[in-house]
């Protein structure tokens, strides 16, 4: 009975572990176990309550084989006829009584179980979403690992049957590696299927489906050839089990067998001893299946752990949440590599100083690579820099509070991502307590308000999956208007205007340029005349900033910006060229 509760374990803690990588089990299951017993700790009253009811109801099916026992006596003998009728009446009794004490036992684990699997559940997410962004660069590709299954029978270790650590180490090891391998080979092969699914319109602009059905077929055709070898080691595995489960119950029989020939035993006695072999032999059996699993679950909580005690990488945040903001922001000499090396190579930004003054449009232009976006990341954040420091009306980016800061600051990116609901939603969304009038407002500084309006349903038009039912134009328009709904103290766009028509981008720029709300402006683009506008520009190339000024000063310089505005305008000028030609 406790073995069949304790089983049950697996279905509260499995999903839990779908996206915890299914590690070689580690050799530490005492401190594992320890950490789980901490958990359960606050109910450990309903743990005794239930180990009791287990204990009564057992009790009461244990009397079965007894009684029977009687009952086949009885038909030997026939000599008390009273004996039967009692043993039926009395076994009755027990049934019913157990099976309303098991109801009881399942019902009060099941609640408790659920409940741990909720808490810990929940301490588990916030724990993962509490660590710096490069925890989840390193950790997405993590992915084959996710089919981790059951985490059954946690406990059934403390058990401490001899039978279960010896047996299946013996029988169950080949099996266990197979189980193994198949479960990374299915992960691996769902991970193409999500992979072609996530980019349907590339696998079909590629028209590639049948390359990409042909990689699933490849996967699928590897975890076959596993599944049979795993198949052929379980069958070996199961029948290692049973033949001795077999041969233990022929040399029961057989020693019993002589036993009530001699007349040592009552032939109901053997009869009730071979009944409650079989129920032992079939929890050992039990136990024995489920093992590898324990083992392989136990290793995976330690995964769980390792999120729970670890500490995100970047310092935690300060408290300040000055009412009064005015948006000035300094780098000063920064440096910074993804990596967390400062060797020279790996360097993504060297020595960058560059000051963003309040109220004014300061942009970043420079070549692909040159780690424009990367001042945003560290602006948002998401990493530390190496050297140097960041400065927010001259006090250091990280003494403010996370909240405020990305309340203060919004992000308009390029790949910026709609969500599945109404324009309105967008637009409103972590801002739900707008009103239409500042939506209105939002959505006209972003040159939004016009083509939402000619939608079928105005801003009640479903914005589609990832923002699929609008063009990559009004896609942007809408996710400027949804920053700056917020009213942020500092505006970065980062390419945000890059799928707009220059007519669109111009107004846009423009309405920016012109709004009230004071607030600091960065522009961040690879095309000059994004940022021409711009009060103050930075010239960024590998990592360094290598100019800046206005637009006619940089210009009059004759250097790096110089040279992109020139090499701008005459690709610009060729397609000018072009295009009068084919006319
Ligand atoms: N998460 C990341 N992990 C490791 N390297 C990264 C990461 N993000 C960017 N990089 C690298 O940092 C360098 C600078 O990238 P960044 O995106 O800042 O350049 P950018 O100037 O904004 O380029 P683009 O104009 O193409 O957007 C690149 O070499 C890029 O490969």
């Amino acid at each position: 009975r406790y073995v069949s509760l304790l089983l049950s374990w697996g279905r509260y803690i499995s999903p839990l572990l779908m996206r915890v990588p299914a590690e070689k089990p580690k050799e530490d299951t005492g401190a594992s176990l320890k950490r789980l017993m901490e958990y359960m700790l606050p109910y450990l009253g309903r743990f005794v309550a239930v180990l009791f009811l287990v204990i009564v109801s057992s009790y009461g099916e244990m009397a079965i084989p007894q009684c029977t026992g009687r009952v086949a006596d009885w038909i030997m003998n026939e000599e008390a006829p009273d004996a039967f009728t009692e043993a039926i009446k009395f076994m009755t009794l027990m049934t019913v009584a157990s099976a309303v004490l098991e109801f009881v036992c399942d019902l009060m684990y099941n609640v408790t179980m659920s409940r741990i699997h909720t808490s810990v559940q929940g301490i588990v997410f916030q724990a993962v979403l509490k660590q710096e962004i490069a925890f989840f660069d390193a950790n997405s590709s993590e992915t084959e690992s996710c089919h981790v299954q059951l985490w059954k029978m946690t406990l059934l270790t403390c058990m401490g049957l001899p039978i279960i650590w010896v047996m299946p180490e013996l029988t169950g090891h080949f099996h266990q590696n197979m189980a193994k391998k198949v479960q990374d080979s299915l992960a691996k092969a769902n991970q193409v299927a999500t992979d072609t699914f996530s980019s349907m319109k590339t696998v079909r602009s590629f028209a590639n489906e049948d390359g990409e059905t042909e990689r699933y077929r490849r996967q699928l055709d590897d975890t076959y050839a596993l599944n049979k070898k795993e198949a052929a080691a379980y069958a070996a595995s199961t029948w290692a089990n049973s033949m001795a489960t077999l041969a233990l119950k022929v040399c029961i029989l057989y020693y019993g067998g002589t036993l009530v020939t001699r007349g040592g035993v009552s032939s109901g006695d053997l009869v009730s001893f071979v009944l409650y072999e079989l129920q032992f032999a079939s929890a050992v059996e039990a136990i024995m299946r489920e093992y590898p699993e324990v083992k392989k679950a136990i290793g995976a909580s330690e995964k769980i752990f390792e999120y729970l005690d670890r500490k995100p990488k970047v310092p935690p945040a300060g408290n300040l949440t000055p009412r009064d903001l005015e948006g000035h922001i300094e780098f000063k000499k920064v440096t910074f590599s993804y990596s967390g090396r400062t060797d020279e190579d790996t360097l993504v930004l060297k020595d960058v100083s560059i000051d963003i003054k309040p109220g004014k449009v300061t942009a970043i232009v420079g070549l692909n690579r040159s780690g424009k976006s990367t001042c945003v990341k560290l602006l948002e954040r998401f990493y530390q820099p190496q050297a140097g420091e960041i400065l927010l009306d001259g006090k250091p980016l990280q003494s403010y509070k996370d909240e405020y800061l990305h309340e203060k600051i919004a992000v308009v990116s390029q790949d910026c991502v709609l969500f599945a609901r109404s324009v309105r939603e967008n637009i409103k969304y972590g801002c739900e307590d707008a009103s239409d009038e500042e939506m209105y407002k939002a959505a006209k500084l972003a040159s939004a308000h016009d083509f939402i309006m000619e939608l079928s349903n105005g801003y009640d038009t479903d914005a589609g999956e990832k923002g699929g039912q609008v063009s990559g134009g009004q896609k942007q328009r809408i996710a400027i208007a949804r920053a700056l709904i917020r009213h942020p103290k500092i505006l970065i766009l980062d390419n945000a205007t890059s799928d707009l028509d220059s007519e669109n981008a111009y107004q846009v720029h423009q309405a920016l340029l012109n709004q009230t709300n004071n607030c600091s402006v960065l522009l961040i683009s690879n095309n000059v005349s994004v940022v021409e506008k711009a009060n103050r520009i930075f010239v960024f190339h590998e990592g360094m900033v290598k100019e800046e000024g206005s637009h006619d000063v940089l210009l009059e310089k004759g250097g790096l910006y110089a040279e992109l505005v020139r090499k701008q305008n005459m690709g610009f000028h060729r397609q000018q060229e072009e295009k009068n030609d084919t006319h």
